[in-house]
Parts: structure tokens; C-alpha cells; sequence
């Protein structure tokens, strides 16, 4: 992508009194997030760490619009995910980027058709491919395009995931324990990769992870514990 955007485009978050209850059964009742509160300047690189369960991916589920928060506001920007109805909720998931710990590559598709996925519907299709070829390139796999997932390595099918997720040019990554499925030479060079884009691109970024190396090359720790930001 040559047109990257620039770290004036970049986009704040603020999460303020952000509560969500899970009922996985009728007695019980989890306080996935409960009251949590952060502010996250345009730009910056945030850590999510905290122990299994304290509600690191729950928090990163209601930033993407995957899942609705119960109370409290969140603010991406200008736009205030409580306010978003129909299409202008797609238009958001397809502003933003979110890469999974599992990838979520289809394996019937090239890496190419993978990474144009997110842009049916959103650019003509005539662009698809020249859009997908840069972002692989960004991530270093370009001439791999028309290979299958099935045919890469872990480090190699988060790459594709993570040019699926800049294809769009989103001004906010979200990253979901991007290298725990990873060996720990393949999670420098995905942590390389995603510091790189970071500020070539840019980009806000928070990631989830346990890894305190990880962490440790990001603008900044928030500790998350019992659905509460300390
Ligand atoms: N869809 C759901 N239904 C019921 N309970 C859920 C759901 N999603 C999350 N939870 C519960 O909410 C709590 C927070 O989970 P979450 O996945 O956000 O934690 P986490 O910090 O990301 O954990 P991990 O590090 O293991 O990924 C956990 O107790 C979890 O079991």
C-alpha cells in the first residue's frame, strides 16, 4: 500500500465504565468486564496483560463491535460504537483490523482471495487483487499469493491474517494473543512484523498477550484483572 495513512489519522480509544456480564449457565454469572476504563491516545501501542480469564479478549471483542458491552461507553475516534446500527456497524468492523491467536485463514482460498475477503462489498472488484498483492507484500508474502494457507507455516499463515487485516487500511489493529500459537523465534518475527507496520503505518494498536517480551516492546502495559483496569 502506498498510500499508508499517516499517524494523524490514526484513532483514539476510550473505553469509560465498560461492563459485560456472561451468563453461561442460569445460576452463573460472569463480570467479564466490569467497569473498565482506559484511554488510548491515536497512535499508541497498548498491551493487554493479565492472568487467563481476566477478560483481556472480552475487552477486545466489544472495542471490535464482535460483542456489545452491557454499560458504559466506548469511543473509537468519533464514533461511539453504542450509536452504530445496520450498515454503519459493518462500516466500522471494516475500519478497524483484528487478528486472532488461530489465524482464521479459509483453507479453499488462495492467501490471495484470503486477504481480499474483507473488501467484497467495500471496493470494486476490479481493485481486489492489486490490494491484496500489497498487503501481502507488506507482510513479506506477495509471491506466495496464490499459494494455499495449508502450505505455510504458523509465522507464515499470521502473516496472511495480518494482511487480511490491513487491507482495508485501518487506522486501529487489534491484536488477540497474536503469537500464542507460536514458537518463540516465529513470535519475535510477527512482534518485528506488527512494530514495524505500527509505525510505518501509524496505526493505534492493542494487543493482547501473556507474553511479558511481547509486551515489553509496546508503548505501554495495562493490566487487566477481573474484568478491571488497574
Ligand atoms: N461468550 C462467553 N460466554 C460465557 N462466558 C464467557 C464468554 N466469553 C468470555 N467468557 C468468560 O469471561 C471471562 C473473561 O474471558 P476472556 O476470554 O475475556 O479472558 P482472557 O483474559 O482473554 O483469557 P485468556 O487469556 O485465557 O484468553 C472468563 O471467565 C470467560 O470464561
Amino acid at each position: 500500500m502506498n498510500n499508508h495513512s499517516s499517524a494523524k489519522e490514526a484513532v483514539a480509544v476510550s473505553l469509560q465504565g465498560v461492563s459485560k456480564v456472561y451468563y453461561p449457565s442460569k445460576e452463573v454469572q460472569i463480570k467479564a468486564a466490569d467497569q473498565a476504563s482506559l484511554e488510548v491516545p491515536a497512535g499508541q501501542s497498548v498491551a493487554l496483560m493479565g492472568p487467563s480469564g481476566s477478560g483481556k479478549s472480552t475487552l477486545l471483542h466489544l472495542i471490535g463491535l464482535i460483542d456489545q458491552a452491557d454499560a458504559g461507553r466506548i469511543t473509537v475516534g468519533e464514533t461511539c460504537l453504542q450509536d452504530l446500527r445496520g450498515n454503519a456497524v459493518a462500516d466500522y468492523r471494516a475500519s478497524i483490523g483484528i487478528v486472532f491467536q488461530q489465524f482464521y485463514l479459509i483453507n479453499t482460498l488462495t492467501l490471495l482471495e484470503n486477504v481480499a475477503a474483507p473488501l467484497v462489498g467495500r471496493r470494486p472488484k476490479r481493485e481486489h487483487r492489486q490490494l491484496a498483492l500489497s498487503a501481502l507484500e507488506q507482510v513479506g508474502l506477495a509471491e506466495r499469493a496464490d499459494s494455499y494457507p495449508t502450505q505455510l507455516s504458523g509465522g507464515q499463515q499470521q502473516r496472511v491474517a495480518i494482511a487480511r487485516a490491513l487491507v482495508n487500511e485501518p487506522k486501529l489493529l487489534l491484536a488477540d494473543e497474536p503469537t500464542g500459537n507460536l514458537d518463540s523465534e516465529t513470535s519475535q518475527q510477527i512482534m518485528d512484523l506488527l512494530l514495524d507496520l505500527h509505525q510505518k503505518l501509524g496505526l493505534t494498536m492493542i494487543i493482547a498477550t501473556h507474553d511479558d517480551q511481547v509486551a515489553s516492546r509496546l508503548d505501554r502495559i495495562v493490566r487487566v484483572k477481573d474484568g478491571r483496569i488497574q
